[in-house]
C-alpha cells in the first residue's frame, strides 16, 4: 500500500519565472503540462492543493517603478500577469483530467469566478484543485505574500514554494558559488539572517500561522510527489 502523503492539504506557490522555460517571456506550454503533471500525481495521492502562480514570466511592477514609472499601475499589470498563469495553468490541468477552478481576487467573471475564502474552502473540500489568481489583489505585495494569506486561508498544512533553485542556502546560490543549503532552518532564522529566497511579509505570516514552507525545485520532475511521500530534496522551513 502507498505510504501515507505528509500532509493532507497544501498550498503549492509556483515560480512564475518557470513557466518561460528556455524562452524570454511567456509561457512555455511544456512546462505548465509538467508541473500539472505533478499536481495530478498529488492529486492521485489524496493530496488537496492550492496553486498561486507567480507573474515574473510576463510583468512584474518593479520592473516599471525602476524606470520611472508608476509603481501601482506596474503592480496592477503583475497582478493581471499572474491570471493569465493562472488560466494556462487550468488549461494544462483540465487536459489531465484534474478538476480544477481559478478563483481571482480581481473580479473579472467573463474569465473565472472571484475569490472568497469560503468558496475556495468549499471547492477545496470537494477535491477541485484550486488556482489562486490575482495576488492578494493589492500593490506593493508579492505572489509569495499572496501565497502565505491564501494558506493561512484554507487551513494548509504546509507551504511549498516550487522555485528556480533547490532549496535555501546561506547565500542566493545564483551568485555565490559557496553558499550551502539548508536542510531545516526556522522561519525566525530565515528572517534574521536576511536570506531572500521568499519575501519577509509571506515568511512572517506563515511564521504567526505555524504553516512550514517547503522550498524545493520545481524543475525537478516528480518533486513535489516525492516530497509529500517523505522522500524529496528540499528546505523544510519550521519551528525546531
Ligand atoms: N538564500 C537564498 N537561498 C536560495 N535562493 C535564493 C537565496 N537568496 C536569493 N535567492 C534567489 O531567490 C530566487 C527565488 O525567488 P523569486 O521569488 O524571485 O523567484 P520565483 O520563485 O521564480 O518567483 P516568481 O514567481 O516571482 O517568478 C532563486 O532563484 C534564487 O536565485
Ligand atoms: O498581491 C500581489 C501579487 C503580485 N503583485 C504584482 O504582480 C507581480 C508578479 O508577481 P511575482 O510574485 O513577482 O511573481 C509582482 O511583481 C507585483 O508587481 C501585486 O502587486 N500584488
Amino acid at each position: 500500500m502507498p505510504a501515507k502523503p505528509l500532509y493532507r492539504r497544501v498550498l503549492l506557490k509556483a515560480s512564475g519565472e518557470a513557466l518561460m522555460g528556455d524562452q524570454h517571456f511567456g509561457i512555455d506550454v511544456s512546462v505548465a503540462d509538467r508541473i500539472a503533471s505533478d499536481i495530478a500525481e498529488a492529486r492521485e495521492m489524496g493530496v488537496e492543493v492550492g496553486l498561486v502562480i507567480g507573474g515574473g514570466n510576463i510583468f512584474r511592477g518593479l520592473a516599471v517603478a525602476s524606470k520611472g514609472g508608476d509603481r501601482v499601475t506596474g503592480d496592477h499589470m503583475g497582478m493581471l500577469a499572474t491570471v493569465i498563469n493562472s488560466l494556462a495553468m487550468r488549461t494544462s490541468l483540465v487536459k489531465l483530467g484534474v478538476d480544477t477552478v481559478v478563483l481571482s481576487a480581481i473580479a473579472m467573471p467573463e474569465l473565472c469566478e472571484s475569490f472568497s475564502q469560503r468558496q475556495a474552502t468549499a471547492y477545496m473540500n470537494a477535491g477541485k484543485v484550486v488556482i489562486f489568481a490575482g495576488g492578494t489583489g493589492n500593490p506593493f505585495f508579492t505572489t509569495d505574500s499572496a501565497a502565505a494569506l491564501r494558506a493561512a486561508e484554507i487551513g494548509a498544512d504546509a507551504l511549498f514554494k516550487g522555485t528556480q533553485v533547490d532549496g535555501i542556502y546561506s547565500a542566493d546560490p545564483k551568485k555565490d558559488p559557496n553558499a550551502v543549503r539548508y536542510d531545516r532552518i526556522t522561519h525566525r532564522e530565515v528572517l534574521t539572517q536576511g536570506l531572500q529566497v521568499m519575501d519577509t511579509a509571506a515568511i512572517a505570516l506563515a511564521r504567526e500561522n505555524n504553516i512550514p514552507i517547503i522550498v524545493y525545485s520545481i524543475h525537478e520532475k516528480g518533486g513535489f510527489g516525492a516530497i509529500l511521500r517523505g522522500e524529496g530534496h528540499c528546505t523544510i522551513v519550521a519551528d525546531a
